[in-house]
């Protein structure tokens, strides 16, 4: 399993974590206990997602030492002015005593209070309740506001990314300052990219499936990234992506399969779900 590098105190994150949105509580514990089976050591949840209890029960069942695997969670859009609150919440429906991760989910500019809530993520941060912090759905515009006005700067930006839409302005933004991309939606939900024939030409040159050819793609990008399955047999079958590797000539045309209009969920500058 591949590590990549975050930029605080040496922390580690295992490349490929296991997501769980929409994924009801009771579920979510069965699929996170089988991923932990299958070897995923990362899994990605959320206030929001109403499942950190489920997450929680299996992480702490897996009898897998709590040190060898990562848990992310985030602060919900509401939560930004309480955030310490909040945070104390989240670890005690996960029953743990810290995360690995601790990430903002949406920046909510017209808000404001991302900036307070970053400051009060810092001072979880120095606590060592949260081993590393970061962002998720933040732009340009409101990372530079971080890294500028901020005393840390954010080790992740979670991001939607996938081959239709490969966020190629964030992804070296992100490298310029330091910052790991993480993908959300890497399979684009399991739409219709799964079925593009770009990726079944892949698939029959490979002896992959088109998720093993995307989920490949990712991890060849740099990305971390975190499908979601609950369904046995696709947790193993995505957990498959490091037996094989992708020429430069297919990255290249995977790279081709960008589009302008490929986004799938809300867009970070305009959304300001509050639940
Ligand atoms: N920070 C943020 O704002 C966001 C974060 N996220 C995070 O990213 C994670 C992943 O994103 P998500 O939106 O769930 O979408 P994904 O791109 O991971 O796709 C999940 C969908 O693809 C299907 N699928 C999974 N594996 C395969 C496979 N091998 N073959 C065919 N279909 C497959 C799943 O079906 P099934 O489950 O039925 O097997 C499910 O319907 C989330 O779970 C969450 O943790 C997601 C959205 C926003
Ligand atoms: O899954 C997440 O982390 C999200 O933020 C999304 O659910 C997002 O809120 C959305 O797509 C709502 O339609």
């Amino acid at each position: 399993m591949n590590s990549l590098l975050l930029n605080t105190d040496g922390v580690q994150v295992p490349q490929l974590g296991f997501g769980v949105w929409q994924v009801p509580s009771d579920v979510a514990e069965q699929v996170v206990t089988t991923a932990l089976e299958v070897g995923y050591r990362h899994v990605d949840t959320a206030s929001a997602y109403g499942n950190e209890e489920g997450v929680g029960r299996a992480v702490r069942a897996s009898g897998i030492p709590r040190e060898k695997l990562f848990v992310t969670t985030k602060l919900f859009n509401p939560d930004h002015g309480r955030a310490e609150e909040a945070f104390d919440e989240s670890l005690s429906r996960l029953g743990l005593d810290y995360v690995d991760l601790y990430l903002i989910h949406w920046p909510l500019p017209e808000h404001g209070t991302y900036l307070q809530a970053w400051r009060s993520l810092e001072k979880i941060y120095r606590q060592g309740r949260a081993k590393a912090i970061g962002v998720s759905n933040f732009t340009v515009e409101t990372l530079t506001r971080v890294i500028d006005e901020a005393e840390i700067t954010p080790s992740i930006n979670q991001i939607e990314l996938h081959p239709y839409f490969q966020q190629r302005r964030m992804r070296e933004f992100h490298e310029a300052n330091g910052i790991l991309t993480e993908a959300w939606s890497p399979l684009g939900q399991g739409q219709g990219l799964l079925g593009d024939p770009a990726l079944a030409v892949l698939s029959e040159k490979y002896g992959k499936t088109p998720a093993q050819i995307v989920l490949r793609w990712h991890i060849q990008l740099g990305n971390v990234v975190i499908p979601k399955s609950v369904t046995p047999a696709r947790i193993k079958e995505n957990f498959g992506v490091f037996d094989f590797v992708l020429d430069a000539e297919d990255m290249t045309a995977i790279g081709a399969m960008n589009t302008t209009d490929g986004r799938i969920g809300p867009d970070p500058d305009t959304f300001h779900w509050m639940g």
